[in-house]
C-alpha cells in the first residue's frame, strides 16, 4: 500500500513522519483518513467510509469538514488514539501539506471536563546516574492549565502512589522503565492512562536539564533541588508538548515541587480504600468529594480534590485553613455572597492556556476580564465583613499582584465588545477608542452606513419616488428597490439589475462606488481587528502567571467557602491538631454514611499505651464503618477542614494506610490473598511511628492457620516494631488475646443485641472483645435457606463447646483428637463422631489417657509429643505450624 502514489502516497509518507495512531489530513475543505485509520475513525465516530480510486487502487477514505475537526479529534482522543494533524497550505506549484500538530489525550486543549487532565512521565533514576536517595523521578504537566509539579520517589511503589494521585490522562515511560513490567501492568490496570513511548533523546539528563532551565530558570532548579531523574522527567514532557505542536509552553509558567515532609503520604491503595474522589466501583457518586463538594467554579473542585489527595502535616498551615473555615462558617451570608461572585468566574488557568495557545477568542478574553474583576468583589465583601477581615482570607486575595490585575482588566473592559461575536476574523470585536486607526476605518465606516440608510428618504424626497427601500443582499449587493408602480419614474442614471413581482431593484454609479468603499472598510476593519486582537491576546498571554495566581487565589476561596458550608450544614467541628500521639473523636460519624443513614455516632481513643485497637463485632455491625471513619476524619483534619465529630482533637499523622476489602481486585481475577499480601507487605514497610494503620480482616484470604498466624505475626510487628497507631478489625476472635501480652493492644467491639434470637446490631462501638460473630444470624438475613441455618447453628454450638482447633486421625477407623486452645490441652476419642467426644469432660489429662487406649501406636506417639508442647511459651506461629505437622504425621499414620 506504501507505494501508492498522488493524495493517498502523500498521505502514507506524512504517516511515516509520526507516531500517532492516525493521521487526519487537510484535501481542501476537508480532513480526510485513508486506508486503516478510515476505517478505525469511522468505527470509532460512526463516520460514512468512501473509496478513493488512485491509479488504479482503492482505498478506503473518510472525512470531516475542516471546521468541524475539533469535535471530532477530542473524541478520538478521549477514546485514547494520538492523531496526528497535517495542513495544507500554498506554494508556487500548488500545494503541499505537513504535520503541524499531534493531538495526544495529555496534549489536548479542547477539553471541556472540570478535571486536571495531567501528562506524566516517569524515569528510573538507577539508570540515569540519579542523586544518592532518589529512584524514580515522575513530573506532570496540566497543558489546560500550565501547571508543572515534579516529583521524586525512594521505590516503585512511591512512584505508583504518585501516579496514582495524579490519575494522569497520558504517561510518558522513561528508557529503563519501558522494561519495568511491575510499573507498567499496574500503571495499564489501575489509571485510564495512554502510554506514549516517546523519543528517548528527550529524557537524555543533559538536553532534559537544559529545557528545563531554559523553561524556568536555573534558580527555581537549584531552589527545589530537583534532581537529575526528576529533571530527566520533566524535560521529557517540556520536549514532548512542543513536538506535539500544543503551542503552550509559555503557559507552564511555574515549576513546583511535590516533595517535601509536608505532606502526609497515601498510598495508591489507600487513595482507593477511602473513596476518597470515587467509590470502590470507580463511580465519582458516593465519594469523599462529591459528598463535601460545594465548590462554584471548576477550578475549585480541582483544587478541593488535591487537597483531599495531598492532606498536610504542617498544624501553621492547616490552622491557617481552619481560620478561615471557620471564620467562613460562622458568617453565612457573606459566605453565600462570596459564592455568588465566584459562581460568576471563568476558569483562569485555563483560559491563560488558551490565550497562550493562540486559540482564545474575544468572549474568552471577555471572560478573563470578567473574571479578574471577580477578585475585588471578594476582597470587598471580605474586608467588610469583621470576622473575614480577621482571618487569613485577606492575605489570600492579595497574594497575586493585584495592580497589573487591575491594570489589564481594565484594558480588556475597555477594549474588547461587551458581547464580541465567537469568530475573530469577522471584526467587531473591540470598542471605540482603543486603536486610532480602527476608529478611523469605523467612523468612516458608519459614516457611509449613514449614507446608505439615509438614501432611501433621500431618493424620495429628490425624485418624488413613492415605496422606496435600500438594503444589501449577497447576489445584489447595495440596491435601491422601488415599487412596480413607481418604478417607471426612477431617474435616467438608475440603472435596472433585477425585476421582481411587485418591484424592481437599482443601483447608482455613486452607490456601487460608496459600496466598493464599504466592502473595502469592512475588509480591512475585519483586517485590523484581527491584527490587534492577535497582540491583545498575545498581552494577555503574557501575563499568564498572573492570571493562574488570581486562578489559585480565587480557587482557594471557594475551597475554603465549600468547607465551610459543608461543616456549617452538618454541624461539623473544628478539630484540635497537635503533634503529639493522642487521638480522641468524641461521637464521630463518617462522613459519607452520614448523609444517607441515622448514624450512630461513636468515640475512639488512642494515646501512647493504647495505640492499638483490635476491633471486633458481629459481621454486617460497623467495623469497616467505623475505621474508616477514624481514618476519614483524620484526613479531614490535615487538609484543614472541619470534621464531622463532637470533639476531636488529632496529633497529625505522617501517613495513612490501609488495607480494606479487595472487591476490585476479586473483579480483575487477581489472587486475593497476593494481593492481600503485598498491601500487607507495604504497609509493614512504609508505616512509621506516626502513621495511622487501618486493617480490615488481614489474613482471611487464606486457609485459618495461615490467616491467624500473619494477622498474629502482623499484629505484632506493627505494635513492637513500627509502633503505628492501628486499627484492627477482625473474626479472628483468637486476636483478642493479644490484649493481654501487648501492652499497647486494647480491645474494641461494635456492639449488638441478642434477644430470643433475634440480633440488633446497635453500632455502639464499646471497649473489650465482642463475645460472639453472629455470622449465622447475618447468613439468615441474607436469605441463606433455613435447613443450612439450622444446621449450621448446631455446627457452631458444638465448635463452641469444644473452642478447639482439630486434628484428624490416620486409621480405619476415623479417629478424632481435639486440641483445646484456651487451655492448651489435647482431648481426644475413637469412635468417629467426634462431637460427642466427652463434652462433659474439661479435664484433657483424663480424655487423652481414655483416647490413647483405643489408638495406633504411631497416632500415639503424635499425641505424646503433642502433650509436650508447652502451650504457653510457643509463639503463635511455631505452635500452629506444629500443629500442622503433627496433622501431616496422623494422616501419614
Ligand atoms: N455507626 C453507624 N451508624 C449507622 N449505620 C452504620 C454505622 N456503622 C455502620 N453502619 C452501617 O452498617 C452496615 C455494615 O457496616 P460495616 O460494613 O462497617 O460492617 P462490618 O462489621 O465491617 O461488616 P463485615 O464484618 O461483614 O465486613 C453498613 O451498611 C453501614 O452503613
Amino acid at each position: 500500500m506504501t507505494d501508492a502514489t498522488g493524495i493517498v502516497g502523500e498521505f502514507f509518507s506524512l504517516k511515516e513522519e509520526t507516531d500517532a495512531e492516525l493521521l487526519a489530513m487537510q484535501c481542501g475543505d476537508f480532513y480526510e483518513f485513508f486506508a486503516e485509520d478510515a476505517e478505525t475513525v469511522s468505527e470509532e465516530l460512526d463516520l460514512n467510509v468512501s473509496q478513493k480510486s488512485s491509479h488504479g487502487s482503492s482505498y478506503p477514505m473518510a472525512g470531516v469538514p475542516v471546521d468541524d475537526l475539533t469535535p471530532y479529534l477530542k473524541a478520538l482522543v478521549e477514546r485514547g488514539y494520538r492523531v496526528a494533524v497535517a495542513d495544507q497550505y500554498e506554494t508556487e506549484s500548488g500545494h503541499a501539506r505537513e504535520i503541524v500538530r499531534v493531538v495526544t489525550p495529555g496534549t489536548l486543549l479542547e477539553t471541556t471536563d472540570a478535571d486536571a487532565q495531567y501528562l506524566a512521565a516517569v524515569v528510573d533514576g538507577d539508570s540515569s546516574g540519579a542523586i544518592a536517595g532518589e529512584t524514580y523521578g515522575l513530573a506532570f504537566a496540566d497543558v489546560t492549565t500550565g501547571r508543572f509539579l515534579v516529583a521524586d520517589a525512594a521505590d516503585v511503589d512511591e512512584a505508583l502512589t504518585e501516579l496514582y494521585r495524579f490519575d494522569p490522562v497520558e504517561v510518558l515511560p522513561g528508557p529503563n522503565v519501558r522494561t519495568d513490567d511491575e510499573l507498567l501492568s499496574t500503571v495499564r490496570e489501575r489509571i485510564d492512562a495512554t502510554l506514549t513511548l516517546h523519543d528517548t533523546e528527550s529524557f537524555a539528563p543533559k538536553r532534559a536539564g537544559h529545557a528545563v532551565r531554559e523553561q524556568f530558570g536555573r534558580e527555581t532548579i537549584d531552589r527545589l533541588a530537583v534532581g537529575e531523574s526528576t529533571l530527566a522527567a520533566a524535560g521529557a514532557i517540556l520536549a514532548y508538548v512542543e513536538e506535539t505542536g500544543a503551542g503552550v509552553l509559555a503557559s507552564m509558567t511555574r515549576l513546583q515541587s511535590h516533595r517535601g515532609d509536608d505532606h502526609v503520604t497515601l498510598d495508591a491503595t489507600t487513595q482507593r480504600n477511602l473513596e476518597l474522589t470515587e467509590t470502590m466501583h470507580g463511580d465519582g457518586d458516593g465519594s469523599l468529594f462529591e459528598t463535601i463538594d460545594h465548590t462554584a467554579t471548576s477550578a475549585g473542585g480541582r483544587l478541593l480534590k488535591e487537597w483531599l489527595q495531598r492532606p498536610r502535616r504542617s498544624i501553621e498551615a492547616l490552622e491557617t485553613r481552619q481560620q478561615s473555615v471557620a471564620a467562613l462558617s460562622s458568617a453565612a451570608l457573606a459566605r453565600d455572597e462570596l459564592t455568588d461572585t465566584l459562581g460568576t468566574a471563568a476558569d483562569l488557568a485555563r483560559l491563560a492556556s488558551k490565550a497562550t495557545h493562540g486559540s482564545a477568542d474575544a468572549r474568552d478574553l471577555r471572560s478573563i476580564q470578567e473574571t479578574l474583576a471577580v477578585l475585588p468583589a471578594l476582597s470587598e465583601t471580605i474586608s467588610s465583613t469583621p470576622e473575614l477581615a480577621d482571618s487569613p482570607l485577606p492575605v489570600i486575595v492579595d497574594r497575586p499582584d493585584r495592580e497589573p490585575a487591575r491594570e489589564l482588566r481594565e484594558t480588556l473592559d475597555a477594549a474588547i465588545a461587551p458581547e464580541p461575536p465567537s469568530t475573530v476574523t469577522q471584526g467587531e470585536l473591540f470598542q471605540r477608542g482603543h486603536d486610532d486607526d480602527l476608529d478611523e476605518v469605523i467612523e468612516r465606516h458608519e459614516e457611509l452606513k449613514e449614507w446608505v440608510d439615509t438614501l432611501a428618504d433621500r431618493e424620495k424626497r429628490q425624485y418624488g419616488l413613492s415605496h422606496v427601500t435600500v438594503d444589501r443582499n449577497r447576489t445584489d449587493g447595495y440596491y435601491v428597490q422601488v415599487g412596480k408602480s413607481a418604478a417607471d419614474g426612477v431617474p435616467d442614471h438608475y440603472e435596472e439589475i433585477k425585476t421582481l413581482k411587485n418591484s424592481k431593484r437599482f443601483t447608482t454609479d455613486e452607490l456601487e462606488e460608496k459600496e466598493r468603499e464599504i466592502l473595502r472598510l469592512e475588509r480591512r476593519r475585519a483586517d485590523l481587528e484581527y491584527e490587534l486582537f492577535e497582540q491583545l491576546r498575545e498581552d494577555v498571554a503574557a501575563r499568564a502567571e498572573l492570571l493562574q495566581d488570581v486562578g489559585r487565589a480565587l480557587a482557594t476561596v471557594d475551597v475554603l467557602a465549600s468547607l465551610a458550608t459543608h461543616a456549617a450544614e452538618n454541624r461539623w467541628v473544628e478539630p484540635v491538631l497537635h503533634r503529639g500521639d493522642h487521638l480522641e473523636i468524641e461521637q464521630g460519624r463518617h462522613p459519607v454514611v452520614e448523609q444517607t443513614t441515622e448514624f450512630v455516632p461513636n468515640d475512639v481513643r488512642m494515646d501512647d499505651d493504647r495505640g492499638f485497637l483490635v476491633v471486633t463485632g458481629p459481621n454486617m455491625s460497623g467495623k469497616s464503618t467505623y475505621m474508616r471513619q477514624v481514618a476519614g476524619i483524620v484526613l479531614l483534619a490535615q487538609i484543614g477542614s472541619f470534621v464531622p465529630a463532637r470533639e476531636a482533637e488529632i496529633g497529625v499523622v505522617d501517613g495513612i494506610f490501609t488495607r480494606v476489602g479487595a472487591l476490585d481486585e476479586l473483579a480483575q481475577g487477581r489472587s486475593t490473598f497476593m494481593v492481600e499480601m503485598s498491601e500487607l507487605s507495604n504497609i509493614l514497610h512504609a508505616a512509621t511511628d506516626e502513621s495511622l494503620v487501618i486493617l480490615d480482616e488481614v489474613g482471611r484470604g487464606t486457609a485459618t492457620y495461615d490467616g491467624i498466624s500473619i494477622a498474629w505475626a502482623a499484629t505484632e510487628y506493627l505494635h513492637n516494631t513500627v509502633q503505628a497507631k492501628t486499627l484492627f478489625a477482625t473474626h479472628y476472635h483468637e486476636l483478642t488475646g493479644l490484649a493481654e501480652n501487648l501492652p499497647r493492644v486494647a480491645n474494641v467491639h461494635v456492639a449488638a443485641d441478642e434477644r430470643d434470637g433475634d440480633v440488633t446490631f446497635l453500632r455502639t462501638v464499646r471497649d473489650g472483645p465482642t463475645d460472639r460473630s453472629y455470622g449465622i444470624h447475618v447468613a439468615e438475613l441474607a436469605g441463606v435457606p433455613d435447613p443450612v441455618v439450622d444446621r449450621a447453628e448446631t455446627v457452631l454450638d458444638r465448635l463452641r463447646e469444644e473452642n478447639a482447633i482439630e486434628a484428624k486421625g490416620g486409621s480405619s477407623e476415623p479417629v478424632q483428637a481435639v486440641f483445646d486452645v484456651s487451655s492448651g490441652q489435647f482431648r481426644g476419642t475413637a469412635n468417629g463422631d467426634g462431637g460427642s467426644a466427652d463434652h462433659g469432660s474439661t479435664d484433657g489429662g483424663d480424655a487423652t489417657s481414655e483416647a490413647n487406649e483405643t489408638i495406633d501406636p504411631d497416632a500415639k506417639a503424635v499425641l505424646a509429643d503433642l502433650e509436650s508442647i508447652d502451650v504457653n511459651t510457643t509463639p503463635p506461629i511455631d505452635l500452629v505450624t506444629k500443629v500442622q505437622e503433627l496433622q501431616r504425621r496422623l494422616e501419614n499414620a
